[in-house]
């Protein structure tokens, strides 16, 4: 635990790093243990994902995960952390019904301890992301490969690519911007395109698969620490290839992050 801890992260602070260029290091957080390890190596935040769902219990995909399990593992991230921004991923299901079921879902995640909740999807969820954040829930929204969608999407693939799906992307992005969401994440996408939208928006970006231009990265932690089972997609880095341990790989990550050195357009990028 480092000597002089710092003070906890807020929409405020986010918003003032961003407008003045600072980029913001995200990684996925699920337990007590990592978000202390996260925390101390200065991660500004910290997305319990349902990544959790292949991550940690194997599945094929992220659609089986349920809100009680993420209420669980929020409760755990947050008992960790101390003053990182802590996103909750609302998980596939628990706020397609509509509006009522949305705020149900996110009131479940912010009392376990969530400072903000992200959901995925284009321009239908805007209604939502609004009715949210007027009854005071931050939100998070989502685009580009959305693996709550994979089925749908027909495969872990590269979106955005061609005028059309580029330019519903961007129209997309501008809505859920205008409905108050205060960050965006964008997966997998070519960088031109990434580039473009987090031009449009004032609200700081977060590329994972989307290029070095956003405003943030977002990595999976256990990918970036080598520990995800089979061949890692080609946004991620294995930060614990020459470190002096998960602290070590951790801290090279953010001062990757924040000096732009880390999605490297030759290596990471679409
Ligand atoms: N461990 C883990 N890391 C992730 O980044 C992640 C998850 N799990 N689970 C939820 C989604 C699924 N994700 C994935 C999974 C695979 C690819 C992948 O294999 N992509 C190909 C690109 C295919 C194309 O060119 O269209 C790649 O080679 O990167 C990408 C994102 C991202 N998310
Ligand atoms: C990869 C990030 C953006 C995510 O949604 C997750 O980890 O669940
Ligand atoms: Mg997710």
């Amino acid at each position: 635990m480092s000597a002089t801890a710092r003070k906890p992260l807020t929409l405020h602070r986010l918003r003032e790093m961003h407008a003045a260029g600072e980029k913001i290091a995200m990684l996925t957080c699920y337990d007590a243990a990592f978000a202390r390890v996260l925390d101390d190596a200065g991660v500004d935040c910290m997305l319990v994902g349902d990544s959790l769902g292949m991550v940690l219990q194997g599945q094929a995909s992220t659609v089986p995960v349920t809100l009680e399990q993420m209420v669980y593992h929020t409760r755990c991230v947050a008992a960790g952390n101390r003053s990182a921004w802590l996103i909750g991923d609302l998980p596939f299901g628990s706020y397609q019904e509509g509006n009522a079921q949305a705020l149900r879902s996110a009131t479940a995640l912010m009392q376990a301890g969530a400072h903000m909740i992200k959901l995925e999807g284009g321009g239908w969820t805007a209604d939502t992301v609004r009715f949210l954040v007027e009854r005071g829930i931050p939100v998070c929204a989502h685009l580009g490969l959305t693996p709550q969608s994979v089925h749908a999407l027909g495969g872990w693939r590269v979106q955005g690519r061609g005028e059309e799906a580029a330019a519903t992307l961007q129209r997309h992005a501008k809505e859920l911007a205008d409905a108050g969401a205060a960050m965006l994440v964008l997966e997998l996408m070519p960088n031109a395109l990434a580039a473009a939208i987090s031009q449009a928006l004032t609200i700081p970006v977060i590329g994972i698969g989307a290029g070095p231009q956003c405003g943030g990265q977002v990595l999976v932690l256990h990918d970036m620490l080598g520990l995800a089972p089979g061949k890692p997609a080609r946004f991620v880095r294995d930060f614990m290839e020459g470190a002096d341990g998960i602290a070590h790989a951790v801290r090279r990550y953010v001062g990757a992050v924040k000096a732009g050195s880390f999605p490297d357009p030759e290596l990471h990028c679409y």
